[in-house]
């Protein structure tokens, strides 16, 4: 008898990763990747619009540092995309200049030690002073806590207004006053409520080693010789992922199945048996789903309630992506892009200045980001792509100053894109592996709901799930 293929559920980066990196371990073991779309990748989507010109619809620059960062920089050497990639140095204006958008003004974020010392807009004393708050701080017991609230009891509410909030918007769209302080700050949380503060617990732990990092390949390498502050690819993002597709692909060993939604999943003992969408069933040994939670909660509710109640916990949000393209330089003060922390009442997250990462000459190349926690109390339930537009030019034209009609612009609406890691997460995810691990469930998981939504934690996922099941 052929035994039954382990199966990768969704054909996103982490799907992908986790074929990949269970066709290395598999030998010659068959494999299955569903995947609903008729596209890999999941939310990276590149569009090549002109000569040069890359319209990204979900990530564009990705970490090199960390454990995770040079887990990704190695698969890129393993996959061969090293003169792909294309490094934004920390000397580069698109590395140092991160601007927030408070009271009618653009302000670039502190980037410098000089600039922490000194006042500047839109903060009523120098950062410094305002970290130095967490010295005197009161500390307080509690198992966790929303990101808003932990920084501005440690350092203020201008830091949790401006600076936490508006880099919230800028990672996950989220509402920081419901997010896990996990999320951004999981040490120095742990700091301050080992120690009674956080400057405490950072002297505390000068001398501890550290993070064990995996070895460095040729490309990790270079990223640290080279001072590289993120990175990106010369034909946009989707390299990646067709890198990916290219590789299982080769192996030979991994079947795709695209336009294949899968519908329900029945585990019998330690096997089990996916519904799929044009009727037929696939029996799998091992299902390792790389989907949204959420999205897993519906096709085990019938069988394991228990388990979907909790993975539907972790909530998703909506964001709208505006590409816009114009002719000429009509960037003033260059930079990655400007936040837009939600104190200000604008109805876009931030603009993302995609020409100044890519060095285009004469062209202007925005993203405008909007909606994430707030999108349906701004828009509705089904804003046309017409008023999206509208609401994304009149607000480049007003804070860029930008007179100019776009040559080309394009609309997406990314439905449930980003997960919010709401306070209690960590316990959540805690009582979601213990539940796989009690009941046997033959089922890993991987993908942006667990354990960091970046492109190297999905990526890293990937690789810890299938590594799991081998050991
Ligand atoms: C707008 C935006 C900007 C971002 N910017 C950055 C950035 O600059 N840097 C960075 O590091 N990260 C960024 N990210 C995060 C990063 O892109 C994502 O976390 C990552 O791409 C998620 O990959 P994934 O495989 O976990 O999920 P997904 O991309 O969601 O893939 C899941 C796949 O599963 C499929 N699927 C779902 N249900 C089923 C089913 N029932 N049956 C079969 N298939 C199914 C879906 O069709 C999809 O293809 C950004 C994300 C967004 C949305
Ligand atoms: C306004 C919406 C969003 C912007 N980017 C994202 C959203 C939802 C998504 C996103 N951006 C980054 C990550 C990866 C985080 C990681 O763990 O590596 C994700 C999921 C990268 C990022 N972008 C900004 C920051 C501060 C970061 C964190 C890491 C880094 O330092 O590079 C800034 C930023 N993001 C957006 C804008 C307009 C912006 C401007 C300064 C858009």
């Amino acid at each position: 008898m052929v035994p039954s293929p382990k199966t990768i559920l969704g054909g996103g980066l982490s799907g992908l990763s986790a074929a990949y990196y269970l066709s290395k371990l598999a030998g010659k073991e068959k494999l299955a990747l569903i995947e609903a779309s008729n596209h890999l990748g999941g939310w990276i989507k590149s569009e090549k619009v002109d000569k040069e010109v890359v319209f990204e619809q979900g990530p564009r620059t990705i970490r090199p540092v960390g454990a995770a960062g040079i887990n990704t920089l190695n698969l890129l050497d393993d996959l061969g995309l090293n003169s792909e990639v294309v490094p934004i140095t920390r000397d580069n204006v698109a590395a140092k200049n991160r601007l927030i958008y408070v009271n009618g003004e653009l302000h670039t974020l502190p980037n410098s030690i000089l600039s922490l010392l000194s006042k500047q807009k839109p903060f009523s004393k120098p950062l410094a002073l305002h970290l130095m708050q967490d010295l005197t701080a009161k500390s307080i017991k509690v198992p966790d806590e929303s990101l808003y609230d932990f920084t501005k009891r440690r350092f203020g509410p201008e830091i949790a207004d401006y600076l936490i909030d508006a880099m919230l918007c800028g990672i996950c769209a989220g509402n920081s006053r419901e997010v896990s302080v996990n999320f951004l700050m999981k040490k120095l949380f742990m700091y301050e409520q080992k120690y009674g503060s956080i400057t405490k617990g950072v002297f505390k732990h000068l001398l501890d080693k550290k993070e064990k990092l995996p070895n460095r390949g040729l490309l990790a390498a270079q990223a640290k010789l080279g001072k590289w502050n993120v990175y990106t690819f010369k034909g946009g993002m989707e390299t990646l992922p067709i890198a990916l597709e290219g590789a299982l692909k080769y192996f030979g060993n991994t079947q795709i199945h695209l336009n294949m939604k899968c519908e329900k999943i029945t585990f019998n003992n330690d096997k089990c048996l996916l519904d799929l969408h044009d009727g037929s069933q696939q029996d799998s040994s091992h299902i390792i789903s790389s989907i949204a939670a959420k999205n897993l909660a519906y096709l085990i509710a019938n069988q394991h309630p228990d388990l979907a109640n909790k993975l539907a916990k972790i909530k998703m949000v909506d964001v709208a992506v505006i590409n816009l393209f114009y002719n000429g330089n009509l960037i003033k003060n260059p930079g990655f892009g400007f936040l837009v922390p939600p104190k200000e009442k604008l109805p876009i997250l931030g603009v993302i200045y995609d020409s100044c990462c890519h060095n285009y000459q004469n062209k202007t190349v925005l993203t405008v980001m909007m909606g994430g926690y707030w999108f349906k109390d701004l828009f509705g339930d089904d804003p046309s792509e017409e008023t999206l537009f509208n609401i994304a030019r009149d607000n480049l034209n007003k804070i860029l100053n930008i007179s100019d009609e776009p040559v080309q612009y394009k609309v997406n609406i990314l439905r449930q894109c980003i997960p919010q890691y709401l306070v209690g997460h960590q316990q959540n995810l805690e009582e979601i592996n213990k539940y796989i691990k009690d009941k046997k469930l033959p089922l890993s998981l991987c993908g942006a709901s667990y354990n960091g939504v970046g492109v190297n934690d999905v990526i890293l996922s990937a690789k810890n799930a299938v590594e799991n099941i081998y050991l």
